[in-house]
This record gives C-alpha cells, structure tokens and sequence, in this order.
C-alpha cells in the first residue's frame, strides 16, 4: 500500500531535503508538501519532479502560523486523502535572532565551549509578537498551529488497526530552563525559540501517552546546526561564507555540526523506516555528522518532567477550545 506522507515547511531547507530523501527512498509514496507560499510551494513541487519525474506530489496550502488556514488545510486533507501515515511537523521559525557575543567570546575559552557550539546555550535571542489571532508568533508557528493540525487530523492518524506517526523537527536549542507552564506562549521571555521546541519535546512525550492506544506514535528529532534560511536570518551569508572552513573543522570536534540539509534530514529519514514500538518516546533523536562526513541516527534522553507534559497537553486543549470559539 503506498504511504501517505505530510510535510509542513516542504518548500526549503531541512523539509525540503527530508523530500528528496523520502522520494529516493520509496517511489510509491504519496507526498505532500504543506507550504504557506504557494509559489516556493511550486518550485519545491517542480524540482523534486525533476528528479523524480513518477512521483506523486500534492501541494497544500497551510500557514502553520494561523488558526483559520490549518482548520482550512485539515478540511483539503481530509477530503484528498483517507488516511496519514506520517506527519512531519516541521515548519518553524526564529524572528529577529539577536546573537550575544560577549558571552560567545567568553564561551570560546571555557570548558562549555563544545556545548556552546551545540546547544547555542546562551547565545542567542529572539524578539517575538502577537499574530493576527493573538498569540506568540513563534508560539503559534513552531507548536500551536501543528498542536492545531494533529487535532484535526486525527480522524486520519488515529485509526483502529493502523499505525500513523507524527514527528516533530525539534532542537538541540530546547532547553527546560526557557519554558515555563506559566507562560506557555513566552510572552515575557527573550527565548520564545527554545521555549516553543521544548514545548514540542513535552508535547511528543504527552501526545504518546494519550494516542499510543489509537495507533498514534509521536518521536522529535534534531537536525544539528544546518545552514538554511533560519540560520542565514542569524548572521548574513556572507559571513557564514567567511566562516564555513572554521565550521567544517569544528564538525572534528562536535558532530552536531550537520551543516547541509542533506545531512540534517537524517534523523528524519531514519526514522521512517523505524517500527514504531521500538523507539523510546523519552528519546530525541539527533542527526550527526562524523568528521569524515558519515550520517547517522543517536537517541539522546531528554530532560522532561511527565508531570508538566501533561499540565502542558492540558493547557494546549483548553487553548484549542478558546480559539475554536473565536473561529
Ligand atoms: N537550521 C538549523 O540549524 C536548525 C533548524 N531546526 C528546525 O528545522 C525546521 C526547518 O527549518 P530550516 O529548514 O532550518 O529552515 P527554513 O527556513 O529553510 O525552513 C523553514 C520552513 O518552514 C516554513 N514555515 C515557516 N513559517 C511557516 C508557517 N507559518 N506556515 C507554514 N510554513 C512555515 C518555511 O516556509 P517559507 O518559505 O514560507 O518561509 C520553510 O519552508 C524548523 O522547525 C527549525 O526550527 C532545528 C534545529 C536546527
Ligand atoms: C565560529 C562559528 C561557528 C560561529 C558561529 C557562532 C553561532 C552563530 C552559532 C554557534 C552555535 C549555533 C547554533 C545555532 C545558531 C548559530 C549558532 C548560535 C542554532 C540555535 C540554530 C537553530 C537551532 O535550532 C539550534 C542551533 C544550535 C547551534
């Protein structure tokens, strides 16, 4: 039976790449790219074609970012196709990063260096704002809006007798220290980037609790430091050009260090060979590099409190409720 597969962010970077990946991988599957802009929705569409020119590929028009576009997208999905058998959810953004470099010098010559080129722990913030239905954009984008869409969908991923998967492109950047249970949407913190991808953690953890029963598995994954346009809105291209032999060279020394699309879509892609029952809903499962360039999967532990997972999945209904009201 071919696959049904959804992407959200498909158009560009690390989506894009996890399509090239899937459509070599098996040409029977059924691909849908779900881009908030239809034109680079159709030149993504255009140039997996060319290189898979017997490729089924769909194109949906969804803004993870707003509520009435994925009520909208789930009604197209549910009338194109009966069921879902992967969900990637990998839409995301970083508005107005601001990069800290005096805490990057001083990070330069401490023990926490590696970390600190792995993690961006301390380096990095972000200016975020209300969207038009107002909520945290980042907020809405990374976690609510696909919060949004599995809830919608679940008529096709929660199905007696089959197994669907949903699998969240989180960070190595998701830190317990950024979220708070209070502030859900980050509205009073400079972290609204690391708060929302530790939010999808928590939120992966409570979706399996939940859904395992009705055939829904949920996994996050890390795609490790990947030049895209996320990264290239931190610092302009040209010095990440100026900088990308010092990049290669760091990659010796942490293999988080991805850098390619390619390379950062391996966890990813791993993962869509996996049985389900076998992956540990504790586990993100980081893509990395090797220095000599070799791909692989690991599963690393996460750092997440069952209690507030389900405090957090709580809220996230109640926060459904309120915005279908206003719908
Ligand atoms: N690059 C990196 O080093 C890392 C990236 N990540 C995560 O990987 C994911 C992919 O990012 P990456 O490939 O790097 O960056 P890109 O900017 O290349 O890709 C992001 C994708 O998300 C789409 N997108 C953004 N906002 C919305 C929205 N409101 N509705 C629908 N689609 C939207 C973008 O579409 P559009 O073209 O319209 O903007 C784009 O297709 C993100 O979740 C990011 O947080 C995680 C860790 C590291
Ligand atoms: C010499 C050199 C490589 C300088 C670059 C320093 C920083 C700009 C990077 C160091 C760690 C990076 C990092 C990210 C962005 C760029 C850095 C801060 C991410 C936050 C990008 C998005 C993510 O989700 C995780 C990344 C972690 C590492």
């Amino acid at each position: 039976m071919e696959k049904v597969v959804l992407v959200t962010g498909a158009n560009s970077g690390i989506g894009l790449a996890l399509c090239e990946r899937l459509l070599t991988e098996d040409g029977q599957l059924r691909l849908c790219l779900a881009c908030r802009n239809t034109q680079r929705g159709e030149a993504a569409r255009s140039a997996l074609l060319t290189s898979h020119s017997n490729a089924h590929v769909d194109l949906l028009h969804l803004d993870v970012g707003s509520v009435q576009s994925v009520l909208a997208a789930a009604q197209e999905v549910k009338a194109r196709y009966n069921r879902i058998d992967f969900l990637y959810l990998n839409a995301g953004i970083m508005p107005n990063p601001h990069i800290d470099l005096k805490a990057f010098f001083r990070g330069l010559f401490s023990r926490n260096v590696i970390n600190m080129f792995a993690t961006a722990e301390g380096l990095l913030t972000q200016q975020d704002q209300l969207n038009s239905d107002g909520l945290q954009e980042v907020f809405a984008t990374n976690l609510f809006g696909h919060f949004l869409l599995i809830r919608e969908l679940e008529p096709l991923v929660c199905r007696a007798g089959h197994t669907s998967r949903v699998v969240w492109t989180s960070s190595s950047n998701a830190r317990r220290s950024a979220f708070s249970i209070e502030d859900l949407q980050h509205r009073d913190g400079s972290e609204p980037y690391s708060s929302s991808k530790y939010a999808s953690d928590m939120l992966s953890l409570a979706l399996n609790r939940h859904k395992n029963s009705q055939g829904l598995f949920s996994s996050v994954i890390c795609p490790g430091l990947v030049m895209t346009n996320l990264t290239y809105g931190i610092l302009p291209s040209f010095f990440w050009t100026l900088i990308l032999p010092i990049m290669w060279l760091i990659r010796i020394f942490t293999n988080t260090f991805t850098l390619t699309p390619h390379n950062g879509a391996e966890a990813l892609h791993w993962l869509f060979g996996q049985n389900p029952e076998s992956l540990d809903p504790r586990a993100k499962y980081h893509s990395l590099t090797s220095g000599l360039g070799t791909n692989y999967t690991q599963a690393r532990q996460m750092d997440i409190d069952e209690e507030m997972a389900e405090v957090l999945y709580s809220k996230l209904l109640e926060l459904e409720r309120v915005v279908r009201k206003k719908e």
